[in-house]
This record gives C-alpha cells, structure tokens and sequence, in this order.
C-alpha cells in the first residue's frame, strides 16, 4: 500500500499524543489523553510508566481510527518524549518495578549534594556537559536501584532494563524486541560521555549503575524495529525516531544551522540554540547538550531549562483553583493594566537555569490588599516570559550575537497575551508558526527520513508556515523597570533558600 502518512507519537509530561503528518508536512489528526500525576511526598513526582504506555497505545490507536488512515499507510513512527524521566522495569514480564521517577522528582537532592561535596562537579559537566542536579536521569535510577527491595541484584544479574520514556515505549512497541535510546536522551541521564559518546563508566562507577540495565544508544533517525501484537496497530510499522522533546522541537523548527534557537513552553520549557558540530561550554548557566544523531554524526546545543512553564498555569487551576481553565487566563490577566507590583517565581520544583538551585520553591513577591486573582494570574503568566529573558541575556552574551527574534512553540503558546509580553520582555519579533507541536513535527521528519518517506531535511522548512508575529511594542523604561522587579524576586527567593 502506498505510504501517505508518518505518525508521531508526543509523550509529554501532562499529556500523550498521537499525530498524523501527511506528506507536505501538514496535520491530519491529533488524538490526546492526559494522565495521571503522582506527588507522594513534597517534591516527589512520579508516573505510572503503564498508565502512560496504555495512553500513548490508545492514542495512537484512536488518530487511526478517527481519521480513517490504514495503518499500513503509515511509513513510520517518531517518538519524542518528556526527557530524563526515569523508568525501571523487568525484561520478561516487562512490568516496572516501580512508578517512574519523573523529571520535575527531587527526592535525590542529598545524593546530588554529596556528590559536588565529593568534588565531582566538574568531571561530571566536563564529561556530559550538565551540572549535577535532580532534574537529570542518573540519580532517578540510583535511587530505584537503591530503594526498590532486590533491585539492585535483579539488575545485577541482567533481569532488569532501564530507560527514559523514548526506552520504555520503544520497548513496549516493538514487543521488547530493542532496547534502545538515542543521543539526545542520552544526553539529559547525566551517565553518557558527550564527547566519547558513550556511556561514561567512571560516572557509572561513581553513582553504582551496572552497565547491564542500560540501553544502546542509537541515531535519531533510524529504524530500531517495528511495532508488535502489543501495540495492537494492525500492521508491522518501522518505529523509526526518537528524540527528547525539547530536541525534537528543534528539528520541528527546522533550526539546522549554527545560532539558530528556538523556545518550548509546555509543561516545563526550553530555550535552545543549535551549535552544530562544535561542543560549546556554557559559563553562564546553560546545559551543553546533545541536538540529535543524525546521518552518522552528532549536533550539539546549548539549553537553557525551566521546570515551572505551563505546571505554574495548571497549579493556578487545579492546585489554587483561581481558574477554570487555561485558556482563559489570557482574558483574566488583561483585565487588569499590570500586575501592581506582583512577581511569582515559578521554583516549585527548583530554578533551573541559569541558576540551578534545586532548593528553591515558588514564592509570591509584592503582594497588598489590592492584590486579586486578575494579578495573581498575570504574573504567574509574566513569570515565563521573564524566565526566558534570564536565559536569552546569557545566551546573547555567551554567542556574542543577540537574538534578532524568537520561534516559539508548545502548548502556551496559544496564549496571546503571554506572547505579547515575551516580545515585549525580549524586545525582538516573536514568531508563531500555524502548527504549534514542533516537538511531534520534529519526530515525524526524523522518522520519515530514516525510511525515506521524506528525502532531505530541508523539506521540513518549506513546510512551516508563521501563523502570527507578535512585534514588540512596550517602552524601554517600563520594560527595565519590570524585569529589575523580577531580577530582584529572584535573588530574594535565593536568599530565602539560603537562609
Ligand atoms: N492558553 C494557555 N495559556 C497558558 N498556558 C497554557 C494554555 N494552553 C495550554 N497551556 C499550558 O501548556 C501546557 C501543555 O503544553 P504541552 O506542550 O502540551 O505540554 P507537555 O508536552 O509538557 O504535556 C500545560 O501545562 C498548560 O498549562
Ligand atoms: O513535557 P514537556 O514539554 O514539559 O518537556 C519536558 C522536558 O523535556 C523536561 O526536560
């Protein structure tokens, strides 16, 4: 049957989809569940790696059957998935052995202290280009091997594989046929050599990882296998990309050449800058990571990370309850002229970049007994903006070369007024394309490359078209009057963590 379509399945960290892109990049069905969060103890988050397995297997199922492709159409599966989250499970029953420690869990905090105590900070950046913090893998599946009763022997003696969730669902698609990863979520587990592109073995001694559980790690564009009875498709599809999210909407992007950059807002969010063959060393702040694998060499990017994107939107609706739904916080926050002085700092599972203090919690600043829902509202969607001007000044400052504009995508970027302030905050042109899911669009490209439904990664860019451009309209003295409140926000939450 001739092949019409490549499926990507997005396996976010609030939701899963499936999408199915036809030939001229366009979209013809998204199917989406949300699922479960777990927070077990303050700090701690964690999914159900089977609750996210039989939605992304439902999703995808269902974008076949509400839009009537035959999934012998389908020339490919990509993958792309919320990144460092953790998941241990046994090779044969391929139950997990526990729920899978997410990126946003902090439970590792002391671990992470001791190891920079030790002295080993510097290795460990060197060696995988990331500071040592809770955010990253590596730490997640010490603590599994740790805490889990008989987890550390049945992985000692072969019985148990680990992996992030591009792993996991490989493994469950191909019926446990290919253990696999590759190099962009290798990259974020804190255990791979960005330089020798390997496991780094002195990290795996260091944290007590065998080898053993550890997947191979691969291109992001090849075929590791194809689906099974278990992913109940109805046809044998090479699965045929993975990639991290925030690495796949790079490529969605098509941000290919060197000092392109491109921002996600999601649940969390990521502002990254392709630096094509050449490893750069960040002093600012940045993470130094892997792009993607791709026809037989790797691309590097410098990153700057944020934990509280669109989960500060949702804490505002499911958690405080000021707000029915998201979308409407563009219409709330516009109601009033400004926030009267209010700043949310969005540390509710640590700062990121570029401060990196997995300690810090969310903190509200300025508030008065004029303060309302409407303020509230406004700065939590401020925060974002502002958080992204963090990273964009270090970036600027780091490549010399200040940003002339800004790609945005992800699921926030549906909020007007949020982009609005981006320009405003940035000063430069903020660009929206008509598809927003550059993370699923990434992942079709790269699949449908490894088995030649698309020929060359340049068609990519003729397909994306800007829906919006939201120029830049706030005078300069209000803009530096904001972000200075903000700035000192900040370093008052730091104080607070520190003292
Ligand atoms: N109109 C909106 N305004 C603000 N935030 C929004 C809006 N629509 C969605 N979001 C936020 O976007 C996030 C979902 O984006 P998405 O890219 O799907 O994330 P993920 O891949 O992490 O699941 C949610 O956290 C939600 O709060
Ligand atoms: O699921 P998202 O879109 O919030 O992305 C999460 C990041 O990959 C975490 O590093």
């Amino acid at each position: 049957m001739t092949k019409t379509h490549v499926m990507a399945l997005d396996a976010g960290t609030g939701s899963v989809r499936a999408i199915l892109f036809r030939h001229d990049g366009s979209v013809e069905h998204i199917a989406q569940e949300e699922f479960a969060q777990h927070y077990p103890a303050p700090g701690w988050v964690e999914h159900d790696a089977v609750d996210i397995w039989e939605s992304q297997r439902r999703v995808a199922q269902r974008v076949l059957a509400e839009s009537g492709v035959a999934a012998e159409a389908v020339a490919a599966i990509g993958i792309t998935n919320q990144r460092e989250t953790c998941v241990l499970w046994d090779r044969v029953t391929g139950e997990p052995v526990h729920n899978a420690l997410v990126w946003q869990d902090g439970r590792t905090a002391g671990f992470c202290d001791e190891l920079r105590e030790a002295g080993h900070a510097e290795r460990v950046r060197t060696a995988t280009g990331l500071p040592i913090d809770t955010y990253f893998s590596g730490t997640k599946l010490k603590w599994l091997l740790d805490n889990v009763p008989g987890a550390r022997a049945r992985a000692e003696a072969g019985e148990l594989l680990a992996g992030t969730i591009d792993s996991w669902l490989i493994w469950k698609l191909t019926d446990g046929a290919a253990h696999v990863t590759d190099y962009s979520n290798a990259s974020r587990t804190m255990l791979f050599n960005i330089r020798r592109l390997e496991w780094d073995a002195e990290i795996l001694e260091l944290l007590d990882i065998p080898l053993a559980v550890l997947p191979a790690v691969r291109p992001s564009s090849e075929v590791y296998g194809v689906t099974g009875s278990t992913a109940g498709l109805g046809a044998a599809i090479p699965v045929a990309s993975a990639t991290g999210d925030q690495q796949g909407a790079l490529f969605g992007q098509a941000c290919f050449t060197a000092g392109s950059v491109k921002a996600t807002y999601g649940t969390g969010g990521s502002v990254m800058m392709n630096t094509g063959t050449t490893l750069v060393e960040s002093s600012a702040g940045l993470i130094t990571t892997i792009a993607w694998g791709l026809d037989g060499r790797v691309e590097y990017a410098l990153e700057g990370v944020f934990f509280g994107v669109g989960a500060t939107i949702k804490w505002l609706r499911d958690e405080l309850r000021v707000i029915d739904d998201v979308a409407s916080t563009a219409e709330i926050a516009e109601s009033v002229p400004d926030t009267g002085g209010v700043y949310l700092v969005p540390a509710f599972t640590g700062i990121a970049s570029p401060y990196w203090d997995q300690y810090a919690r969310a903190t509200v600043f300025g508030i008065t007994p004029g303060t309302g829902r409407a303020q509230l509202v406004r700065a939590a969607l401020e925060s974002m903006s502002y958080s992204y001007r963090d990273v964009i000044e270090a970036m600027n400052a780091e490549s010399g070369t200040p940003l002339p504009e800004l790609r945005v995508d992800g699921g926030a970027v549906a909020n007007d007024f949020h982009l609005q302030f981006q320009a405003d905050q940035l000063g430069v042109p903020v660009h929206r394309p008509r598809i927003t899911e550059s993370t699923a669009r990434g992942a079709a490209f790269l699949a449908g490359l490894a088995v030649g439904f698309w020929g060359s990664q340049e068609e990519l860019r003729d397909t994306i078209d800007i829906e919006r451009t939201f120029e830049p309209h706030m005078d300069a003295a209000t803009r530096a009057e904001l972000y200075a409140g903000w700035t000192k926000a900040v370093e008052r939450s730091l104080d607070w963590v520190a003292h």
